[in-house]
């Protein structure tokens, strides 16, 4: 896997008790789905940084204290690149969600998650990231809604 190539990207989940922030991405990548706040990192800042960038950009968020949760790698069949998620949580932040042309930001109650308006694969690892348990996982996709194949598993390391 070490030779493909890859993307790097984000997704930042911004926490409440019993209560996560989730943005309907209006248009590019993912549009018409709900789904944490993220996006490229830039050749000339660190994965933190981008992470940090893209919730103010995003939803003008500013999230000081990130904690890094989970990585992801989705691979989608034909398509040579990997995107490599990382992602992110935070209970610390300044400011109050508001709507971009990217994303339209609503509260949603850990019970309440509106799993099918957000990608499939979500419903797999959310539950890890709601009770703050660190995870990587893989998932392969056919087109833009089916698992062809996926694992997951609870990882210790930093
Ligand atoms: N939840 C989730 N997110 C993504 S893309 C997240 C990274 C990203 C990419 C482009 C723009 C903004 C954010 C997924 N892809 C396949 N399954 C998926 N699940």
């Amino acid at each position: 896997m070490s030779e493909r190539l890859r993307k790097i990207l984000t997704l930042v989940f911004v926490r409440e008790p019993g209560k996560i922030l989730l943005g309907l991405k209006k248009r590019g990548f993912g549009c018409g789905l709900w789904n944490g706040f993220g996006g490229k990192v830039e050749k000339n800042e660190t994965i933190l940084q981008g992470a940090k960038r893209e919730l103010v950009e995003e939803c003008g968020i500013q999230a000081d204290v990130l904690e890094r949760i989970g990585l992801i790698n989705f691979e989608f069949e034909n398509d040579p690149v990997i995107m490599e998620v990382h992602v992110f949580l935070t209970f610390h932040y300044i400011g109050d969600p508001v709507e971009t042309e990217e994303m339209k930001p609503e509260w949603y109650k850990d019970g309440e998650i509106p799993f099918n308006q957000m990608w499939p694969d979500d419903k797999y690892w959310f539950p890890y990231m709601l009770q703050k348990r660190k995870f990587e996982a893989y998932f392969l996709f056919k087109g833009m809604d089916t698992i062809l194949d996926y694992w997951i598993k609870e990882s210790l390391n930093d």
